[in-house]
This record gives structure tokens, C-alpha cells and sequence, in this order.
């Protein structure tokens, strides 16, 4: 495959969304190539229809070996249909969301394994893995407190897990960031929001020299 996949990734709150806002435009300025923002689960309608099943507040009942799967079967139809075929065609694609979402939330957080959590997702993806993953780590009472002040409407059933879950969730991004260094890069997304755009800038700037620079 001839182009670059970027992840970026971070516990509820984290602020991906806003930076990706921010970033995407700046990005699209500096390089000659196709830049694909796409998200999970979601990105294409099959995934989008399986996210609205797995997301949905009434869906309660969900078995976690179930959401596990369904996260990874919408992965797949993603790198299918969206995700492989940017990338064939030389583009730059940054997803919000990949595989280290469903280790640290289906893994860690709802306690099913990581290395199972590993197989299942290994078998979805073929191997495909991130050339870079960009964490933004936050606290859980912060991350939560932002989604609770910003969009109390829009609250997903897994927003809605106990406190427990979301910093078991933390503890599992903290703990691929402690296997994977060469691949996952963390910005306290604490700070500022400009603050951190700018890090995540840098780090794209940084880690990309040919590919980000003034065209
Ligand atoms: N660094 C920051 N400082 C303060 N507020 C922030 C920061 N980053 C994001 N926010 C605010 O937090 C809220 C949630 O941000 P956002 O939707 O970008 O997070 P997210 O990581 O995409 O969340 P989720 O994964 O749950 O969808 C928004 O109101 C946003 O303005
Ligand atoms: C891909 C993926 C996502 N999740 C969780 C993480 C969030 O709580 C929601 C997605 O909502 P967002 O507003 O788009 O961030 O789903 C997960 O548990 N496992 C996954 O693989």
C-alpha cells in the first residue's frame, strides 16, 4: 500500500474531534496528496448502521462479547470498502478510532483481554496496522465532565458506563503506549485545546518532514 494511515485516538472527552477540526484544514494545505478523514466505528453507511446498534442508550442488554465483535465487524466493512482503497490509491488516511480503541475499551475496560480483544481484531483487519497513532490522554472525571457539559444530548451508551470503566479504559491506552512507543505518540490533552493542536501539529510535522511541508 502506497499511502500513510494515521490514528488518532484518546478515552471520551479526549478532545479528537476538536483537534481533527482543526487540524485537517491546516493539513490539506501542506501536502500534495489526498488527505481521507474518516472515523469509528462508522466512516461508511454498513458501519454507520452497526454503530447505531452498538451506541444506541436502549441497547442495554448488549452481551460485551457481542459489542466486541460488532465493533470489529464494522471495522471491517470500514477497511474494506473506505480504509484499504484510499490507501492503494497513494492517499493520506487519518481515522478516528482503530483497533487500539476496541484493545483499551472492549480489553481493558470491559475486562474481555487484550490479546483476545488482539485475535478478533487481527482476523477483521489482516494485520493492518497504524504507520502512526496520536494519543490524547486525559483524566476520566475531566474527559466525562466535557461531554457532560458540551453535548448531554448526544450521550452514547458507553458514555453512560460507570466511572470504573472509563479509567480501566485509560489504564488500557496507557498500557499500549508502554508496548507500542515506536508507534503511539501521547499529548496531555489536559492543556488547552489551541495548546494542543499544536503539539499534535508538531508531532505530524515531526514525524512526516517530506510528506507536511509548504506546498
Ligand atoms: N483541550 C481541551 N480543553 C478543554 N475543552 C476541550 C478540550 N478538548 C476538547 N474540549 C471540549 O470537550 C468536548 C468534547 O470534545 P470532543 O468531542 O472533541 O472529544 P472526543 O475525543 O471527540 O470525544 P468522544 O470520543 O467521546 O466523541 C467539546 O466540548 C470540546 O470543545
Ligand atoms: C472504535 C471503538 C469505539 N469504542 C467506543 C468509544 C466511544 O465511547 C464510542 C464511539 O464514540 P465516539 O464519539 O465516536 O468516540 O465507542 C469502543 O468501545 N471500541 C471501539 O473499537
Amino acid at each position: 500500500m502506497k499511502g500513510i494511515f494515521i490514528t488518532i485516538e484518546g478515552p471520551d472527552g479526549a478532545g479528537k474531534t476538536s483537534v481533527l477540526q482543526e487540524v485537517l484544514p491546516q493539513l490539506k494545505e501542506m501536502t500534495r496528496r489526498e488527505i481521507v478523514a474518516t472515523r469509528e466505528p462508522g466512516g461508511i453507511p454498513i458501519a454507520e448502521e452497526i454503530r447505531e446498534v452498538i451506541l444506541h442508550p436502549k441497547n442495554t442488554a448488549m452481551d460485551e462479547r457481542t459489542e466486541a465483535l460488532l465493533f470489529a465487524a464494522s471495522r471491517r466493512q470500514h477497511l474494506v470498502e473506505k480504509i484499504i482503497p484510499a490507501l492503494n490509491r497513494g492517499a493520506i488516511v487519518i481515522a478516528d478510532r482503530f483497533v487500539d480503541s476496541s484493545l483499551a475499551y472492549q480489553g481493558a475496560g470491559r475486562g474481555l483481554g487484550m490479546d483476545e480483544i488482539a485475535q478478533i481484531n487481527l482476523f477483521a483487519t489482516e494485520g493492518i496496522t497504524p504507520d502512526l497513532t496520536i494519543y490524547l490522554d486525559v483524566d476520566s472525571e475531566t474527559g466525562l465532565s466535557r461531554i457532560a457539559n458540551s453535548r448531554m444530548n448526544e450521550v452514547n451508551r458507553l458514555d453512560l458506563d460507570a466511572m470504573s470503566f472509563h479509567q480501566r479504559v485509560r489504564h488500557g491506552y496507557l498500557k499500549l503506549l508502554e508496548l507500542y512507543p515506536e508507534r503511539i505518540k501521547k499529548v496531555d490533552a489536559r492543556l488547552s485545546l489551541p495548546f494542543v493542536i499544536e503539539q499534535v501539529m508538531e508531532l505530524l510535522v515531526d514525524e512526516f518532514p517530506t510528506e507536511f511541508s509548504d506546498v
